[in-house]
């Protein structure tokens, strides 16, 4: 059964009340973050908060992700407070973590080694903390697929087209037309590496139908999932990126009619007039497998 990651509910590590409430909007992921939502005075404080809230609090169903900073800066100098972060929230229990800004394969080799020496060093099994890479320059975006496959930790590569945009020099349109390109080389490297690809968020709260719109292109284009910053996006994720029952129901019966045609390694059929044949049968599958997942059948 797929592990369904349709929704990341950012919340800022500094505060709090966050750190306590957010697994009650049941996102599928929470993503605390330590990067941009957090004041660089308050970063130790934050780290602090994290590793307390990790050690006491059960957040269910809910797999957490923690947006560590970047071990890096631009530059390539050392950047501060990442590897404080990490040396700091793996042994609190962080298993999940994406890491920002990531531009290259060697940013995760880097990152790799890192959490290598820090599970040994606390006798962690080894390879236990999964990485979501955040892809949000250009160059991140060329190098997508060498990102996605340059370690058995990458589970997801993610977009940020907030930087993204800065980087490139432009703006964020609701068009998005900036970020067809981006997007497209991100869920097609995603594919190819057999990963999860979550696309950005979208930061204008109110505008709730230019959301929707946003969230069904994604899904059109092959995300699986998508950045979220605020508890009221997250109902309209998992309305679109569930399949509805009619959807479901289709996907049963074409599944069951080629089990009694035999037809799951090759040859054609019809169900409803439709044309049935194997990417047809894998399609189906995937819509159960999902279905399982969220929990809509056994
Ligand atoms: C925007 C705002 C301050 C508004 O808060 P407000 O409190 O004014 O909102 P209200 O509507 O009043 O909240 C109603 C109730 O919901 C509770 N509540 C609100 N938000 C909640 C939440 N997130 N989690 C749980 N609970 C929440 C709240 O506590 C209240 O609870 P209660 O009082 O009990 O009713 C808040 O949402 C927030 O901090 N969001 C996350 C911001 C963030 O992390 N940004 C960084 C990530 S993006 C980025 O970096 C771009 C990227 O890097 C990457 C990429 O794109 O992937 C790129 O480059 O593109
Ligand atoms: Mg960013």
């Amino acid at each position: 059964m797929k592990k369904l990651r349709r929704t990341m509910l950012f919340a800022p590590a500094s505060n709090p009340k966050l750190l306590f409430n957010t697994a009650i909007y049941k996102p599928d992921c929470i993503l605390f973050d330590l990067e941009d939502a957090v004041r660089y005075d308050e970063k130790d404080a934050a780290r602090d908060l994290l590793v307390e809230a990790f050690k006491s609090i059960d957040y269910g169903q809910c797999e957490v992700f923690v947006r560590t900073n970047p071990l890096r800066k631009p530059t390539g100098e050392k950047a501060p407070f990442g590897e404080l972060d990490i040396r700091a929230l793996v042994p609190a229990g962080m298993r999940r973590m994406r890491l920002p800004m990531c531009e290259k394969p060697e940013h995760i080799e880097e990152l790799s080694a890192l959490l290598d020496e820090v599970e040994k060093e606390h006798g962690i099994e080894p390879g236990s903390v999964k990485v979501q890479a955040s892809l949000e320059t250009p160059i991140g975006v060329m190098n997508a697929l060498a990102i996605a496959q340059s370690s058995d930790r990458i589970t997801s590569i993610s977009f940020g087209a907030e930087d993204f945009t800065r980087t490139l020099g432009t703006d964020r349109t609701k068009a998005a037309t900036e970020l067809f390109y981006a997007r497209s080389q991100v869920v097609m490297a995603a594919a190819v590496a057999g990963v999860d690809a979550i696309d950005t968020v979208w930061a204008d709260v109110s505008d709730t139908e230019g959301f929707i719109k946003e969230v069904e292109s994604a899904k059109n284009l092959g995300f699986s999932g998508k950045s979220c910053i605020h508890p009221s996006q997250v109902k309209e994720v998992h309305n679109i990126f569930t399949p509805s029952m009619a959807e479901v129901e289709k996907s049963v019966e074409i599944l069951k009619a080629a089990a009694d045609a035999n037809i799951q390694d090759g040859g054609v059929i019809t169900v409803k007039g439709k044309m049935v044949d194997i990417p047809v049968i894998a399609k189906a599958e995937r819509i159960v497998s999902l279905a399982k997942g969220a929990g809509l059948i056994k």
